[in-house]
């Protein structure tokens, strides 16, 4: 038998199936991105006016999607080549992306800017006017214009306080300032996470709307094979087209997955590392099927549990699927939970619970880890909780939440 060492050794000299496998990270930016052309070609066409007429107007994009749907690498790809060109026309277009979860207050989110311009800011406990000041005259000497793209930016909403939004969004009515040199990018999840704000911020921050929809399994297809071949990470052939169709399959939106691109990748590589600690040339579907369960062992340890649930527990969870397929968003407000679990309660003839009994059931599968439970940002109509099911919705999901409703029906009109 070998020593370990020699285990080591030869895991460290051993064949591989990756050349370039810095090219799966998630932050690196690869050179194509494909079918996202026309979400580049939307947020030129809104920002060309800072190349024709800077300083005539702020311009302000919001993009939505879901996670994984490359709404990050698209911006900051967009803005890698657009202040490119304007150099080249000899203007000064910098594009700045903050991540409103990790600069978590406005007054981070100004020290970021400052620190991504080199700007030194006193230490003297500035307000964020000031420091907003300093920013501005900073830009307003060197003729610059700022495209700042906030990420995240749905985080920034629930969690600050209404002033600080305003703040942000509402810069120019402060600042008084002739020339417009700041322009944003909104990054959001869900443009349901606005739905708190008060109507004058709204107004500011929802114009042009860009949506990126979840990936189809051929665009995901597309997109793994582009890492694959042009991006080289991994050798000539050691993916066969059929692992790539596999895992494309999981995740397409078309294919009953969630169109996740940062999933399909992350699943690739991990299939990659299987192949060699298996000492295979090539990754294959089996490779990929592990890789898979693993990205998602939580899911099989969750849907155990839907069986000890009871009636009312199982008719929240459907309540909760349902407002899902209806609407098509993330999360709903627990008043809208509340409703439709009314309604799928005496649908089945199953007298609905109490209010606080609800908000029991809530608690109770959010520990479980099937549901996330969230607050709304503070705005007008107060904090509300929000709700969202934590696992994707498939028709096993669903068939397995019917039938187990059906038994506890079956059961209870036994007795
Ligand atoms: N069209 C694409 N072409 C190539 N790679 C892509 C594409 N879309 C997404 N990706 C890759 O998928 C991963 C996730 O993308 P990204 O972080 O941009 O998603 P996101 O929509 O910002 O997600 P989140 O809302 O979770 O932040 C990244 O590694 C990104 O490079």
């Amino acid at each position: 038998m070998d020593s370990l060492k020699d285990v080591i050794e030869d895991a460290i000299h051993g064949t591989t199936v990756f050349e370039r496998i810095n090219a799966l990270n998630p932050d690196y930016i690869p050179k194509n991105l494909p079918h996202r052309e026309i979400q580049i070609r939307e947020l030129t066409v809104n920002f060309r006016d800072i190349l024709i007429n800077p300083g005539s107007t702020s311009v302000r994009v919001v993009i939505t999607g879901k996670t994984g749907t490359g709404k990050t690498v698209t911006a900051k790809k967009f803005g890698e080549i657009f202040s490119e060109i304007a150099k080249e026309k000899g203007l000064k277009i910098f594009y700045l992306h903050i991540n409103c979860h990790r600069q978590r207050t406005l007054y981070l989110i100004l020290m970021e800017i400052a620190r991504q311009l080199n700007l030194q800011i006193p230490n003297r406990g500035l307000s964020s006017q000031e420091t907003f000041k300093l920013i501005y005259d900073y830009l307003d000497k060197r003729n610059i214009q700022l495209i700042l793209a906030l990420d995240e930016f749905d985080y920034f909403i629930s969690t600050s306080p209404v002033e600080d939004i305003y703040f942000l969004v509402r810069i120019y009515d402060e600042l008084n300032a002739l020339v417009k040199r700041i322009h944003y990018i909104f990054i959001l999840r869900e443009m349901s996470s606005l739905a708190s704000l008060d109507k004058s911020i709204k107004d500011h921050v929802i114009k042009n709307i860009i949506e990126f929809h979840p990936y189809t399994s051929s665009d995901l297809f597309d997109i793994l094979d582009d890492r694959i071949k042009t991006e080289k990470a991994f050798r000539e052939g050691a993916v066969p087209e059929e692992t790539i169709k596999f895992i494309a399959d999981i995740y397409g939106v078309d294919k009953g997955g969630n169109g996740n691109a940062r999933l399909a990748i992350e699943t690739l590589e991990l299939a990659g590392k299987i192949a060699d600690t298996e000492g295979s040339p090539q990754v294959s579907i089996d490779h990929a099927k592990k890789a898979n369960s693993k990205i998602n062992p939580e899911l099989s340890i969750i849907i155990d549990t839907i069986k000890d649930l009871d009636l009312h527990q199982l008719l929240v969870v459907k309540a909760i699927m349902n407002l899902h397929k209806k609407e098509g968003v993330d999360f709903f407000p627990m008043g809208r939970v509340e409703e439709e679990y009314n309604l799928v309660s005496r649908e089945l003839g199953a007298p609905p619970r109490k209010h606080t009994q609800l908000f029991e059931y809530i608690r109770k599968l959010k520990l479980m880890g099937l549901i996330v439970a969230r607050q709304s940002g503070k705005g007008m109509r107060g904090r509300t909780t929000l709700i969202s099911l934590s696992v994707p919705l498939s028709t096993e999901f669903e068939d397995l939440i019917n039938n187990e409703i059906r038994d506890k029906l079956l059961q209870q009109n036994n007795y």
